[in-house]
């Protein structure tokens, strides 16, 4: 892809600067991440940016990004680069997709369909939350033919698991990412300490809500909030003003307690198994993905048992606190799984950061937060912006690095 054609470059977004126009979202990440905290109700800005624990690994895949160290090469004749890769047989725009975030809701109530809409704006594959807050139908639908994967959280019901995965299907999903590292919900301060958690009071459920497998099977003894598909961005917005005056769809605590505690038993099954993958791989020709993988030998697991694809993440480190930084986990990783496609999240925060994560043997990266300060601060445009930002710095940073195109970033750029 030749410059200025469909994606916006760093020069034009000096060139805005030099006329005096300021840029939609601050480009700085802890302006960006600051102004989202005054937008956001302290409990919202809490759940999206906490982590588990001492919020340790959350830190460490920030200070693995710092230790790592490009070496740009010059004189190498370059002069326009190309950002597109290859993945399981797709090419993609940039090696750079959205991470599924759930309970997007409680960042802006247009939620999945303002980022739906970005992503596909800025052929960016955004990849679905099994914990959406708009069905996947409603986004895809806002998508045209634009890329979308979907993430699933294996229920505790597989009638359930199959049937979003049949939706998933449905909606031109091209790949299945299994998160893994989620099966039970991590320990997280923050939400405690303000007595929050965001999906307990019925936020982040549309994909369910939405499901009539769900409905049918669990409905009944959930007892469910009287939401009926599909879910508007009008009917959250009303949802959130009854939540503002402290009722949730009309239930008491009680029962939205019961309700939740119910949800957290059945949204994921905590004893699933390698061998829960062989039966996965019966229900769906889309591409596996694994999310969540850190250790070495879980890759050639993953292998044996014929996975296409593994996300190399620690969930933003919401998860095990502890746990290793997923950069610094990335090269045992690749190196175990010689072919199989390898991407990665948790800590991408600059178009930098992409390049160390290609040069370490990621195909691609995910990005998770800074979208969602993007959409708590501009909607659509939000989104749009911070995703420019972030690709018109990777461009220029390949052009920096001295490298024609993204596929060619590797360990020679490192020291
Ligand atoms: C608010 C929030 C909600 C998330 N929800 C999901 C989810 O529903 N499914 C999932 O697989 N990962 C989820 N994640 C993890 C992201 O997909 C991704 O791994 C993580 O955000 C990457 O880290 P980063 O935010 O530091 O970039 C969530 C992360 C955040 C911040
Ligand atoms: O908060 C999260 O990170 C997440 O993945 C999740 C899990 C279950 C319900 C809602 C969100």
């Amino acid at each position: 892809m030749g410059p200025g054609r469909g994606r916006t470059r760093q020069t034009e977004i000096y060139l805005r600067g030099l006329g005096g126009e300021r840029p939609a979202v601050p480009v700085q990440l802890a302006d960006l991440q600051e102004a989202a905290r005054r937008t956001l109700g302290a409990a919202e800005f809490a759940y999206i940016a906490g982590g588990a624990g001492a919020e340790r690994t959350l830190r460490a895949n920030l200070a693995a990004f710092e230790r790592v160290q490009l070496v740009p090469r010059m004189l190498s004749g370059t002069k326009e680069r190309d950002l597109s890769v290859e993945l399981l047989g797709q090419r993609l725009a940039s090696p750079l997709l959205l991470a599924p975030i759930g309970v997007l809701e409680s960042a802006r109530p247009e939620a999945d369909l303002a980022v739906a809409r970005a992503a596909a704006a800025e052929q960016v594959p955004f990849v679905f939350s099994s914990q959406a807050s708009v069905p996947m139908e409603t986004c895809a639908a806002a998508m045209g033919a634009a890329p979308r994967w979907f993430q699933l959280y294996w229920s505790s019901d597989d009638e359930v698991t199959r049937s979003l995965i049949r939706r998933a299907e449905a909606c031109g999903a091209s790949a299945l990412v299994l998160t893994l590292d989620t099966t039970l919900l991590g320990w997280r301060p923050r939400d405690l300490d303000l007595g929050s958690l965001p999906f307990l009071r019925g936020q982040g459920l549309a994909q369910y809500l939405s499901d009539p497998v769900f409905r049918s099977r669990l409905g009944q003894a959930m007892p469910l909030p009287s939401v009926r598909p599909p879910v508007t961005p009008q009917l959250l917005s009303t949802a959130a003003q009854l939540r503002a005056k402290g009722k949730t769809f009309g239930l008491s605590l009680k029962e939205m307690q019961r309700a939740a505690a119910r949800f957290t038993a059945t949204y994921s099954r905590p004893d699933l198994g390698w061998d829960d993958l062989d039966r996965l791989r019966g229900w769906t020709r889309l591409p596996i993905i694994l999310k969540g993988v850190l250790h070495p030998d879980d890759a050639r697991e993953a292998a044996r048992r014929g996975v296409d694809g593994l996300i190399v993440s620690n969930h933003g480190g919401r998860q095990l606190d502890g746990a290793v930084a997923s950069l610094d986990a990335l090269p045992d990783v690749v190196a175990a799984v010689p072919g199989m496609p390898v991407l990665l999240d948790s800590g991408v925060r600059t178009g930098s950061d992409i390049a160390k994560a290609l040069a370490l043997g990621a195909q691609a990266v995910l990005l998770g937060r800074p979208y969602v300060y993007g959409l708590a601060l501009g909607g659509e445009a939000g989104v749009r912006a911070v995703i420019q930002n972030l690709l018109a710095e990777f461009d220029l940073t390949l052009g920096l690095l001295g490298v024609g195109a993204a596929r060619e970033v590797g360990p020679q750029h490192l020291r």
